[in-house]
């Protein structure tokens, strides 16, 4: 299992955990989209069997922790949690929202700035989302990670995710598993890189679903003021929170 908020690396762990389980899709004999490999829990997009699925089911989510299955809260079932800096998931979803097709454009970004802060944005608050994970995390069997540190170094994160799921890989594999899902080997890896996503639900000359892929990129696009005003709503809240890498001021760009 997998848990996620919106925009923070879903379709990165997406590709690795089909990576980590599927040894077609490692070596590339097997053509099947990360979607249909990891699907999305609570929207079946492809009608899929979701019950029946070969053991171990992998899902993804981006639902906050009181509107998961039951069956979780007993830890029947392993969930990773992955956090990015919110300035940068706000930047994501600021392009993302041209590209969608579903989704309102949102024409500037301090009225996104504002909805995002109140919550008035798909998932709804960003914090409430990681501080409601964090603070019942003792009911779940749950490992947090951060866009940010699977930035750094994802091959630590990559075994990280195996311990946690308790898959061993040889050191070829996980040699392959790191190299492709590395955003240059997503963006060419057509299983991975959700150009399959049809026209009637994105407009392609708008953007791309992974777009850029770095960390601190709100900084070439957020204003100092705009910065502030983030900063003003949200660290006092994040204290006691463990996720202050996120807001680390040496983030490379
Ligand atoms: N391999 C890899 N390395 C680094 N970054 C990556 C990778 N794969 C996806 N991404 C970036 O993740 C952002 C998309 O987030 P999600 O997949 O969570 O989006 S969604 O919620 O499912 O719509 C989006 O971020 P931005 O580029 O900042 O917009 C993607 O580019």
């Amino acid at each position: 299992f997998q848990f996620l908020q919106s925009r923070p690396g879903t379709v990165w762990t997406q590709n690795i955990l089909s990576l980590i389980f599927y040894e077609g899709h490692r070596n590339g004999t097997e053509d099947i989209v990360i979607m249909d490999r990891v699907p999305w829990l609570e929207y079946n997009v492809n009608n899929l069997d979701l019950a029946n699925l070969s053991s171990p089911r992998l899902f993804f989510t981006h639902l906050p922790y009181y509107l998961v299955p039951r069956g979780l809260r007993n830890r029947r079932g392993k969930v990773i949690y992955v956090a990015r800096n919110p300035k940068d998931v706000m930047v994501s979803y600021f392009y993302f929202s041209k590209f969608m097709i579903a989704l309102e454009t949102i024409p500037d970004l301090n009225t996104l700035m504002e909805r995002f802060l109140s919550g008035k944005v798909v998932y709804s608050s960003w914090l409430d989302h990681v501080r409601g994970w964090y603070t019942h995390r003792e009911d779940f069997n749950i490992l947090f990670l951060t866009f940010e540190e699977m930035k750094k170094d994802l091959r630590s994160a990559v075994l990280k995710i195996c311990n946690f799921l308790g898959k061993r890989l040889s050191e070829k594999e996980l040699d392959s598993v790191v190299e492709q899902a590395t955003f240059e080997n997503m963006k060419r890896d057509p299983r991975a890189n959700y150009e399959f996503l049809p026209d009637t639900l994105v407009e392609k000359s708008k953007g791309q679903f992974l777009r850029k892929g770095t960390v601190g990129d709100w900084k070439k696009i957020m204003t100092v003021a705009q910065s502030e005003r983030f900063d003003m709503a949200l660290k006092e809240e994040m204290k006691d929170l463990p996720f202050n890498c996120l807001w680390d001021s040496n983030e490379e760009l």
